[in-house]
């Protein structure tokens, strides 16, 4: 294809506002994209490189803006197009209005004012200057794009500075590109497509729109496997839905992360039952790739970690790597946090892991300096077999086969019991983690989605002052330190202070404040019996909950749901803590 022909039909999709018909012109210049079709497929969302390869063409604009500089002519200097882009707004603009090659039109140009690129000669190019590296290689990316834009004309030179800057700006997106691809090679939803335009009846768009869907649903999968559109959409044309069907994962091609939708532990109840529990470790996502250790050449590393990003950390990382080499010898597919822990392995502050993560220098010194595990929470592929479409509880199974119950892999929780999630939360967070993951347990891995499926609990909006009024002393360790604590809210219109309990606050305090606080309270202890305390009321505690329930457990009528401890509230007094009237409103507000 010509490049000038991919870069008209880029003007009108740029045109067309309406979404359905913008996919229409994606799907027609698909359609004529022939042998090309994989690069297109990538150019019109301004990527060279397929998603899952960490290549960059590594341009920076003032690269760009010097290429622009020197095809324009021996009188424009990069500052000169700095300043037309200032004024302009848009790097595909300013490159649109200057006229390169010399004499345009003629010795530049073949033929009928056409610059004979096409679609494969840019994209050979780009990726030539892609692989340029040592020294000199600047200088000659400069040659390869100033050689570039010397033969484009406008309207390339306006898209060929876009897709350099990784930027098309023709408003298509991944997902106009997936349903583009289905519009275009899968009959199904190509016979949807030319429903939704007619003057149908509900009932044929409503069954057009299935069939189309389903088709998407097709392509959808096999892009979120491979990562590449450029190969999904040849895949598609070539082989149809069969084909789609047979895309596999590759170890060492990063795949999407799945990710976390804010919510609370009774959301999590009531939408599945049982719920998968996990803590939430505070450190950095890695997706762990490695191919069982086969022969790969001299003392290349058979073990590839990459970022949410799918950006390749392997290096940064030793620690991982090596943890994988030694623990597993079958091809296998990750997802975990790698995180900063102590001598004891207990973890670091999330700010210790950036000093490690994407380090490119001094690696082996910082090693040193911070150590990073692995905690693993989820297997994608193992020895052969795609685990995407299992459960949570089926994939985290094959991790424990695997890795076994160590600290390395996630403790996974399944219970329909708020309690002991609640017990689960606490101890998480004693650990210094930095809070717990719920996890429909049937869910299958969608790759990039942020669906309802797992759900980050949520830190609790609003939150009671209430009044410590008891205690309990801990256990083990904590048998010197005053662990669980009793709240009550103040009783209005009572003459000589009345409080009534609301619930006990165990959950959000770290060892370090268990001892200030024992400390703090123990000369307001007024009777003890066993391990229960009464204090005479003197502090007020900002308490958080994810609910309020009606409840004969304590003296108010109610209780709190997860309530967490937040502070001390020092600027308060028992007489100006939080009434029993508040908390009735708040539980009829719910
Ligand atoms: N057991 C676990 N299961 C899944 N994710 C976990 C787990 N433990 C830690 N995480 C991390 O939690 C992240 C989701 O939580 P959070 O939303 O706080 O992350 P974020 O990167 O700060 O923000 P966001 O994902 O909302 O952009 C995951 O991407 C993962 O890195």
């Amino acid at each position: 294809m010509e490049f000038a022909a991919f870069t008209a039909r880029a003007d009108d999709i740029d045109a067309e506002a309406a979404d359905l018909a913008k996919t229409a012109l994606v799907r027609d210049l698909f359609a004529a994209a022939g042998d090309d079709l994989s690069v297109v497929a990538r150019f019109v969302q301004g990527r060279v490189f397929p998603a899952w390869d960490s290549t960059t063409l590594d341009i920076g604009p003032s690269l760009c803006y010097e290429a622009i500089a020197r095809a324009a002519g021996q009188n424009v200097t990069a500052a000169a197009v700095e300043d037309r882009l200032a004024e302009m707004g848009e790097i595909g603009d300013v490159a649109a209005s200057f006229d390169f090659g010399g004499q345009r039109g003629l010795a530049a140009f073949g033929s009928g004012g056409q610059s004979n690129l096409t679609v494969e000669g840019v994209d050979e190019a780009l990726r030539a200057l892609a692989a340029a590296s040592g020294s000199g290689s600047q200088d000659r990316k400069l040659d390869t794009l100033f050689g570039l834009f010397n033969r484009c004309s406008p309207a390339e030179a306006r898209y060929l500075a876009r897709l350099v800057l990784a930027e098309m700006r023709i408003g298509v997106g991944e997902g106009t590109v997936r349903d583009a691809i289905a519009e275009a090679f899968l009959a199904d939803a190509a016979d949807a497509a030319a429903v939704r335009d007619d003057d149908a009846d509900d009932e044929q768009v409503t069954a057009a729109r299935e069939r189309r869907d389903t088709a998407i649903e097709t392509v959808e999968r096999a892009l979120q496997v491979s990562n590449d559109y450029g190969r999904v959409a040849v895949i598609a044309r070539d082989e149809g839905e069969t084909g789609l069907d047979a895309v596999q994962l590759e170890v060492g091609r990063p795949v999407q992360a799945m990710l976390a939708q804010a919510g609370t532990v009774l959301d999590a109840l009531d939408a599945w039952g049982d719920v998968a529990v996990e803590t939430k470790f505070d450190g950095a996502r890695v997706q762990v790739h490695y191919d069982g250790g086969s022969e790969n050449g001299e003392g290349d590393t058979d073990v590839s970690l990459f970022s949410r990003n799918m950006e390749d950390v392997t290096d940064a990382l030793p620690e991982v790597v090596e943890f994988v080499e030694r623990e597993v010898d079958v091809p296998v597919i990750l997802d975990g946090e790698v995180v900063a822990v102590d001598d004891d392995g207990s973890p670091l502050p999330f700010q210790e892991i950036l000093r490690r993560f994407r380090r490119k220098h001094d690696v082996d010194r910082m090693r040193d300096e911070v150590t990073v595990e692995l905690r693993a929470f989820d297997c994608l592929h193992v020895d052969g077999d795609d685990l995407l479409a299992e459960s949570v509880t089926d994939r985290h199974d094959r991790l424990t086969d695997l890795l076994g119950e160590t600290d390395a892999v996630s403790n996974l929780l399944l219970t329909e019991d708020a309690e002991e999630i609640e017990a689960y939360e606490a101890e998480a967070l004693d650990a210094g983690h930095e809070g717990i993951m719920l996890k429909n347990p049937d869910a299958p891995y969608s790759p990039g989605k942020r669906g309802k499926n797992w759900l980050k609990r949520k830190p609790d909006v609003e939150t009671l002052d209430l009044v410590v009024t008891g205690a309990e002393w801990g256990e083990g360790r904590r048998a010197t330190f005053l662990g669980t604590f009793l709240v009550s809210a103040r009783v209005e219109e009572s003459e000589d202070a009345e409080f009534r309990t609301l619930g006990k606050v165990a959950t959000g305090i770290t060892d370090e404040r268990l001892a200030e606080l024992t400390e703090r309270l123990e000369p307001d202890i007024v009777a003890e019996s066993g391990t229960q305390v009464d204090l005479r009321p003197t502090t007020v505690f900002e308490v958080g909950y994810e609910e309020i329930q009606q409840s004969p457990t304590y003296s108010s009528g109610y209780a709190l749901r997860f309530p967490r401890f937040v502070e001390v509230r020092e600027d308060k007094t028992p007489e100006t803590a939080d009434t029993l009237e508040r908390v009735e409103r708040l539980a009829e507000q719910q």
